[in-house]
């Protein structure tokens, strides 16, 4: 999982329709780690010239590159949601990966497969409402031969779909603010039709609590997790839900005596500092000069 500061919403839809406009397409790189589109105007066996959209220069630039150097992308570039599987992309690198997915999203598409049971989210930073109304969980829950687009209920049908065969696990990995918290949450959601919902529904509700002792804010993530958590759900022979239990683990507990600059304690001690409760315990916000959450 990978996050995207918002501000690049705007930027990336901009992006999208002028890749439209372009017939064939290259990926360049301008400075090291940052790939940049071009439009081939002449081409030989090994170089090619290229106009590239510079952002940064504020316009675009003629160059003439070698194509050895430089991996082409060649897409369908009209149909920039059709890849919802990177397997499909018919040039499988960095840049194509990356165009893929940056595309997706700024079409309010965050969810792309890789694969059959690999699901790449990007943080899309606003709330999508027409990804996760209960019609739509019901679309994923029953299985037909419709391909449904990638979701996160896709993968949570999935493990229980397996469920039969074998004990499941699903892992979700990505930075600091891709959104791995959220994403369990809405996997929780949808495991919870299959049974008693209030199991589901007791585990959420303990996340408040367990972000108030567990959580700080960060410079990436004003509610980063700062321990690990197992989250175990348990089905009886009939694939029904009825148990379900927290492990957690990895506590940052050296966070208790000093956060970094610029970043904070536990929620739960400024919650108790502006509850006023500490009378003589120096307060961690006017210790890190922060406000309180
Ligand atoms: N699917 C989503 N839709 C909308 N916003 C989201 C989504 N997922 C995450 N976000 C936003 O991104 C923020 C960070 O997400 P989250 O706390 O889940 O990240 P994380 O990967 O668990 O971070 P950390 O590792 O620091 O705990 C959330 O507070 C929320 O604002």
């Amino acid at each position: 999982m990978k996050g995207y500061p918002c501000q690049e919403h705007q930027l990336c839809e901009k992006d999208a329709s002028n890749e439209k406009a372009a017939s064939t397409n290259v990926f360049t790189l301008l400075k090291p780690k940052k790939w940049s589109k071009a439009r081939v105007i002449t081409e030989t066996e090994s170089e090619a010239t290229v106009q590239i959209f510079d952002k940064s220069n504020n316009g675009v630039s003629i160059q003439t590159i070698s194509l050895k150097d430089y991996p082409h992308q060649r897409l369908p570039l009209q149909n920039v949601n059709v890849y919802d599987d990177l397997i499909d992309l018919p040039f499988l690198h960095e840049p194509g990966v990356l165009w893929n997915l940056r595309s997706r999203h700024a079409n309010c598409h965050p969810y792309t497969r890789s694969g059959p049971n690999v699901l790449i989210a990007v943080n899309p930073y606003q709330w999508l409402s027409q990804l996760y109304p209960p019609k739509q969980q019901e679309r994923y829950r029953h299985l037909t031969n419709e391909r449904l687009p990638p979701h996160v209920y896709e993968t949570a049908q999935q493990a229980y779909h397996g469920l039969s065969q074998q004990n499941q696990s699903i892992l979700v990995s990505g930075e600091s603010g891709a959104g791995k918290t959220e994403t369990v949450k809405l996997c929780m959601r949808f495991l919870s039709q299959y049974g008693d919902s209030k199991i589901t529904d007791r585990l959420l509700y303990a996340n408040p609590v367990l972000e108030a002792f567990g959580n700080a804010a960060t410079k990436r993530n004003d509610n980063s997790s700062r321990f690990g958590k197992y989250l175990t759900l348990q089905f009886d022979a009939n694939c029904q839900l009825v148990g379900g239990r927290c492990d957690i683990y990895l506590l940052e507990k050296s966070l208790v005596v000093g956060a970094a600059l610029g970043e904070r304690n536990f929620h739960i001690l400024h919650q108790i500092a502006v509850a006023g409760t500490l009378t003589n315990v120096t307060s961690p916000c006017a210790e890190f000069k922060c406000k309180p959450r």
